[in-house]
């Protein structure tokens, strides 16, 4: 198994004490429920026990419970024998028996079916799995880990989630907190995404301007880390001259802020914006962009310098 690459050093007191539970948890055989919006890391963290624990040179599967009808996520789980259905044209290997000796991490467990989940049940308390069309009985050794963004305990209430299955799969329970609220975490993980992308793009990145590091700053984040891997990813990608500019960034990060951005910031970015626009649709001419926008040579000469707005 090659070693995950992630980065999970934090200041944060909510992610250093799941950090904490994890790796307490990772060496002994309890079902592990993650629960965190989507994004924040929940795949990561499940993989990063699975490599703390003695499992760490078996298979580590992941299935995303969320992504299959009902009828196919059983075959999915359990496999099944040849013709075992219409369409079953060959043998195949359920993930469950994949995951012999290692690690199951079921993603979006909320999302299943009272069905699905009495099966899982049942492979839990026997230890044994069949695949769909035999009725051999095979012995499976497997560690359970789950993970949610959705309100279980609500689930169970609706009648959508069974109470024993989720005691069954809830022996530790990790929150993990939204990128949100680890703000003090935020300035390293963007470093390391700009690392990782300028690594992997072979792309120099030097400098980051203070306007785009500061609307990064800003941001809230609805999708979480995966938002932000994939906001610096497409940074890098259009960077220039090994500098992070703030031209590419989203006008979506400007008007979701986690803290209320101050009017005169807002107008000061749009103004900005604007004057790029204009300066580069007349080549850079100061006196006809000037006339255009309304004010005078001077005032624009000013703009520019508060601005920082270069000529590419
Ligand atoms: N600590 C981290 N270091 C590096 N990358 C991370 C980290 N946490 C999350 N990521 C990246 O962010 C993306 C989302 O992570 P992951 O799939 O683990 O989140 P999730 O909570 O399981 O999401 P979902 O609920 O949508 O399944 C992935 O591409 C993952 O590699």
């Amino acid at each position: 198994m090659p070693t995950p690459n992630y980065f999970l050093e934090s200041r944060n007191r909510a992610f250093n004490k799941a950090l904490d539970l994890a790796s307490r948890a990772a060496d002994s055989n309890s079902s592990i429920l993650l629960l965190g919006e989507s994004g924040v890391g929940k795949e990561v963290f499940a993989n990063y026990i699975h490599h703390l624990s003695s499992r760490k040179d078996n298979a580590f599967v992941a299935v995303n419970c969320h992504a299959f009808s009902e009828y196919l996520l059983q075959s999915e789980l359990y496999g099944h024998e040849k013709g075992a259905f219409t369409g079953a044209y060959e043998k195949r290997i359920g993930r469950i028996e994949e995951a012999h000796g290692g690690t199951l991490f079921l993603d979006e467990i909320g999302d299943t079916t009272l069905d699905v989940q009495l099966n899982l049940l049942r492979v839990l308390d026997n230890k044994k799995i069949a695949r769909i069309g035999s009725n051999v009985l095979m012995d499976i050794d497997f560690r359970l880990i789950c993970a949610t963004n959705r309100d279980i305990k609500q689930r169970i209430e609706e009648k959508k989630f069974r109470e024993d299955f989720y005691y069954r799969i809830s022996t530790i329970v990790i929150n993990i907190p939204s990128l949100r609220e680890r703000k003090e975490d935020l300035r390293r993980l963007i470093d390391y995404f700009i690392f990782k992308y300028a690594v992997e793009l072979k792309k120099d990145i030097f400098n980051i301007e203070v306007e785009a590091l500061s609307a990064l700053m800003n941001y809230n984040y609805p999708g979480n880390i995966r938002e932000l891997k994939n906001i610096i990813e497409r940074l890098v990608v259009l960077s220039r001259d090994g500098m992070i500019s703030i031209k590419d960034i989203s006008e979506e990060i400007y008007i979701n802020p986690s803290s209320p951005l101050l009017l005169k910031d807002v107008r000061a970015a749009a103004e900005k914006k604007h004057i790029e626009k204009m300066l580069s649709l007349n080549d850079f001419n100061m006196t006809s962009t000037a006339e255009q926008l309304g004010i005078s040579r001077r005032q624009l000469f000013n703009k520019i310098n508060e601005y920082s707005i270069y000529k590419h």
